[in-house]
């Protein structure tokens, strides 16, 4: 009743039924207790209430101080409360090559909102970080990717998903499901590249037609993945591969880095990843529901867990992080691949000529076509006949690996960084930037793209432990390096095996590159390029 009595007088209009209006009001405010008018309020009551107020903002924001032994903090570039930010804002591979060189041990401390992480370098550094038991990667994984700190292990130092996606990843990697699934494979690599040669012709030049191979071939990578880690139904069908893959991108996109600083922080790009997980999830959910209805089985990944007994959530768990794991690198790298070879015609003409070798060796009859041939190779050649293709990715991927990897220390106690005296704190972050061993001084011009740099004569990659680890190294190798290697031979095989390719513009007019090809280092992951580039292709004669 007071309430409706107020909004009655508000439409009052002279002063003196104002002047009434307000007495009224001091009347209402007059009946309320005490306790509800701060004005009333003891100031013994102020006193607490502002005490409480900065002691839980001083436990929300308060950064533990680094332990005396721990590497110099690292202070430039460091904001009260938020640590240093540019390490998460585009700065990532110059902040940590500034504080690396102005280290005196190569090593460095500096913090993330409350978390703390420790730069380290060097052989000692690296030995470290590749080697030590007691760094660990999914954990460090998870907590820096999404900001969610994860629970104490179970088993061992893994946490409950990481091993549940870990034993459901490995067997799918093994050769049989290789094997099993060679036909398909090729099938939809060949189809690829017929719709390719199927393509409208070019504006500049009818003879040749142009595609973006990080859409292109992206999208290849994408449909072998799925039938590798995910459902057939998907693959096969144009329509839920676009669906899906766009869900990928967009949560792949959604990454939230004020989360990482603030945990508690409800973010919207975190919101934005409940809803493109749960997108995803009605993807998985109606397959399986169509194959409980029907009673008929799959054939494939998406079965293979659901008969392990995996939840839905723990599906959809599975399915992204394997797409994060081998989409963005299997994806980046096979469109750098042929963009790199298009400006070093020795491999180009070195890639050819094995291909063309391997399908002089295999045809049977003179009506084969070369992708008839390659649709013949079995597994064992596949993976032994392609030396120089596996060469070209193992370098493409030195330049297609930015950033920085994780780890954390979660041994319960502070761990020494070698004898240089200095520790990683019990708890802390250990981060190791990856051009530290991609771009090491062993490598011979190393700014530039040579294949030849890992022929056994050279083994520039060999010279010191860990040089090279675009496969993981040490602990923690690549699970998907074997599928990996055999998408990217088969992705590269029949693209020149089948056809002429040159760097263009997209109109078909052949160009040189006028900006660096090579990646920003500072992504936190393989990337597409900022700028759009392209390739004209026409079918070789046979
Ligand atoms: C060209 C493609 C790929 C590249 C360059 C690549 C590279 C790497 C690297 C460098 C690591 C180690 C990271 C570190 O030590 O911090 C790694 C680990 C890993 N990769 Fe790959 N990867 C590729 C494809 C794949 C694929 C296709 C899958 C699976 C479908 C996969 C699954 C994994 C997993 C699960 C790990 C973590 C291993 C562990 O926890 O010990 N990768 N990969």
């Amino acid at each position: 009743m007071a309430h409706t009595a107020y909004l009655s007088t508000t439409s009052l209009n002279t002063p003196s039924e104002r002047l009434e209006d307000d007495e009224t009001t001091v009347e209402m405010g007059a009946t309320l207790p005490a306790a509800l008018q701060p004005q009333e309020w003891p100031a013994t009551l102020w006193v607490a209430l502002l005490t409480t107020a900065i002691a839980v903002l001083f436990q929300v924001f308060r950064r533990p101080a680094f332990p005396k032994n721990a590497p110099k903090w690292y202070k430039k570039g460091d904001w009260p409360i938020l640590g240093a930010v540019e390490f998460y804002y585009g700065r990532r591979a110059d902040f940590t090559r500034e504080a690396l060189r102005d280290s005196k041990t190569g090593n460095f401390s500096f913090y993330i909102g409350k978390k703390q992480l420790v730069g380290i370098s060097g052989p000692e550094g690296r030995k470290l970080f590749f080697e030590s038991k007691d760094l660990n990667f999914p954990v460090a994984f998870a907590e820096l990717l999404t900001g969610q700190p994860q629970p104490p292990s179970q088993e061992g130092h893994e946490d409950n998903f990481a091993q549940i996606f870990s034993k459901s990843l490995i067997p799918l990697m093994k050769k049989e499901n290789f094997v099993k699934n060679l036909d398909l494979l090729t099938g939809d690599t060949r189809a690829a590249c017929d719709a390719l040669s199927a393509a409208a012709p070019s504006k500049a030049n009818p003879d040749w037609r142009v595609t973006d191979p990080f859409e292109s071939f992206y999208e290849i990578v994408y449909q072998l993945t799925m039938r590798t880690v995910g459902a057939n139904d998907i693959a096969e069908d144009p329509k839920l591969l676009k669906h899906t893959l766009s869900i990928f991108d967009w949560f792949e996109k959604s990454d939230s880095y004020a989360k990482v600083i603030f945990p508690w922080l409800p973010t919207v790009n975190n919101y934005l990843r409940l809803y493109y997980g749960a997108k995803l999830a009605f993807v998985f959910r109606d397959i399986i529901e169509r194959r409980k209805k029907t009673g008929k089985k799959g054939n494939d990944a998406l079965q293979f867990l659901i008969d392990r007994g995996l939840t839905l959530t723990n599906i959809v768990g599975f399915e992204i992080g394997a797409l994060f794991a081998g989409q963005l690198n299997s994806g980046i790298n096979a469109g750098y691949l042929q963009i790199f070879l298009t400006q070093n015609p020795e491999w180009m003409a070195r890639l050819r000529e094995e291909v063309d070798s391997v399908v002089a060796k295999h045809r049977t009859s003179p009506s084969q076509s070369r992708a008839d041939v390659l649709g013949t190779l079995t597994i064992e050649e596949w993976e032994s006949e392609f030396p120089l293709i596996d060469l070209a990715l193992r370098e493409t991927i030195r330049f297609c690996l930015p950033g920085a990897t994780f780890r954390k220390n979660i041994s319960g106690h502070d761990v020494p960084i070698g004898e240089s005296g200095e520790v990683i704190p019990n708890g802390a972050f250990a981060i190791y930037l990856i051009e530290d061993s991609m771009f090491g001084d062993w490598y011979t011009d190393k700014m530039k793209w040579n294949p030849s740099r890992y022929f056994e004569e050279n083994a520039e990659d060999k010279r010191v432990p860990h040089a090279y680890m675009g496969w993981g190294s040490g602990r923690h190798p690549c699970l998907g390096m074997k599928f990996a290697k055999l998408e990217m031979a088969l992705i590269t095989a029949y693209w020149v095996g089948l056809f002429d390719f040159e760097f263009s513009d997209k109109d078909g007019n052949r160009i040189s590159p006028t900006s660096s090809l090579l990646m920003n280092r500072n992504l936190h992951s393989a990337k597409k390029p900022e700028q759009n580039m392209y390739l004209r292709y026409k079918l070789r004669e046979e």
